[in-house]
C-alpha cells in the first residue's frame, strides 16, 4: 500500500468517525423543536448566511423541527437612515411611530425575511415565510415601560409607539406547517388586539414562540461568542442569580439584558435549556446542536 493510500483510508475513516459521532444528537433531538434566533447583528456575510442555511436543512434532514425567527435592527436602522428618518431606542426598544412601523414592516417581513427563506430553498430545504400576522401566529400588546425621569427622579411610563409584548401564540399555525415539512422562518411583526400593526423585539419575539411550543432548545445567533463576564471571558453556563448580579453591576448591559432575560423567562414557560452563540462563527447552530459541550453561554433549568 503506498503512503498516500495509507493516508486518504485514515481521513476516510476520520470522516466517518465525525458523522457516526452525529448520532446520539439526532436521536436526543429527534421530532424536537429547534427555536434558531437570527440576530442582524449576525446577517451580512454572504459565505455566513449560506453555512446558516445549510445547517438549518440539515436539522430539518436529521428528524428535528428547526423554526428560524430573525431580527434585522441594523438593516431596518440603514433603510430609516436612507429615507432620512430618524430613529431612537428607549431601555432597548426602537420607539416606533407609523412611519417607521411602515419600514419596518418592510424590512422585516419583506427584504430579510425572503433572503433567509431563498437562502434556505438554495440549500435543498423547503421554507416559509411568515409573520405574526399569518394565521395570528402572535397577538401583542402594546409594550409599557417606565423610565427615570432626571429632573423629578420619578419613573415616568414612557411611550415607544407600535411597539408591542407578545400576549398569545396559536402554535397551530406552526403546527400545520411542520406536518408539511415546512421549515417556518418568522418575522417578530404582529397584530395588536387593536387592530394596529406592532414591532417587536425579535429575542422577545423567539422566546414567545419557544416558550409557546416548549422547544428543546431557544438559540441566539448574536455577534459575541456568548455572554461575558467582568474580564471579558465567555461563561459557558449562567444561572439567574449569576445573571442578576452581572445585570445590577453592569457587566451585562445594552441588548445582553433583554436576550439573557428572555432566556429565562422562556425556561419558565417549559423550554429545555436557551443559548447564546457567535453567529459570526460558520456553522455555529450545527457546533451547538452536534457537541455536548457547545460553543457559546448555555442557561438551563
Ligand atoms: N456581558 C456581556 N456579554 C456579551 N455581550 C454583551 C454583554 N453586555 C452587553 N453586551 C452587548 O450585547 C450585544 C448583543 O446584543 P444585541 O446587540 O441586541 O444583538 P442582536 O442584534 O444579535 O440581537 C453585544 O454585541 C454586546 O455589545
Ligand atoms: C421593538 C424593537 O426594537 N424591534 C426591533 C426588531 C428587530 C430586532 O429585534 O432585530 P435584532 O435581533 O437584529 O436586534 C427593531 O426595530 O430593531
Amino acid at each position: 500500500m503506498t503512503t498516500s493510500t495509507t493516508e486518504s483510508a485514515e481521513a476516510m475513516l476520520s470522516r466517518a468517525r465525525i458523522i457516526s459521532e452525529a448520532l446520539p444528537y439526532m436521536q436526543r433531538y429527534d421530532d424536537k423543536t429547534i427555536v434558531v434566533k437570527y440576530g442582524g447583528h449576525a446577517m451580512g456575510d454572504p459565505d455566513l448566511a449560506r453555512a446558516f442555511a445549510r445547517d438549518i436543512v440539515l436539522l430539518k434532514q436529521s428528524g428535528m423541527k428547526p423554526i428560524v425567527v430573525h431580527g434585522g435592527g441594523p438593516q431596518i436602522g440603514s433603510m430609516l437612515d436612507k429615507l432620512g428618518i430618524k430613529s431612537e431606542f428607549k431601555n432597548g426598544l426602537r420607539v416606533t411611530d407609523r412611519a417607521t412601523m411602515e419600514i419596518v414592516e418592510m424590512v422585516l417581513a419583506g427584504s430579510i425575511n425572503k433572503q433567509i427563506v431563498s437562502a434556505i430553498n438554495a440549500e435543498g430545504g423547503r421554507a416559509i415565510g411568515l409573520c405574526g400576522k399569518d394565521g395570528n401566529l402572535v397577538t401583542v400588546e402594546k409594550a409599557t415601560r417606565t423610565m427615570r425621569d432626571p429632573d423629578s427622579e420619578m419613573e415616568k411610563v414612557i411611550d415607544l409607539g407600535f411597539v408591542g409584548e407578545p400576549k398569545v401564540v396559536n402554535p397551530a399555525v406552526l403546527d400545520m406547517v411542520a406536518k408539511e415539512d415546512l421549515i417556518p422562518v418568522v418575522a417578530p411583526v404582529a397584530p395588536g388586539v387593536d387592530g394596529e400593526t406592532y414591532n417587536v423585539n425579535a429575542d422577545t419575539f423567539a422566546g414567545a414562540i419557544a416558550g409557546a411550543l416548549h422547544a428543546a432548545r431557544l438559540l441566539f445567533l448574536t455577534d459575541v461568542p456568548g455572554v461575558l463576564d467582568r474580564d471579558g471571558h465567555l461563561l459557558k453556563q449562567l444561572t439567574r442569580a449569576e445573571a442578576q448580579a452581572l445585570i445590577a453591576d453592569g457587566t451585562i448591559s445594552g441588548g445582553m439584558i433583554p436576550k439573557v432575560e428572555t432566556c429565562f423567562d422562556a425556561l419558565k414557560r417549559g423550554v429545555d435549556a436557551a443559548v447564546i452563540v457567535n453567529g459570526k462563527t460558520a456553522h455555529a447552530v450545527l457546533l451547538e446542536i452536534f457537541t455536548e459541550t457547545g460553543a457559546g453561554t448555555l442557561i438551563r433549568r
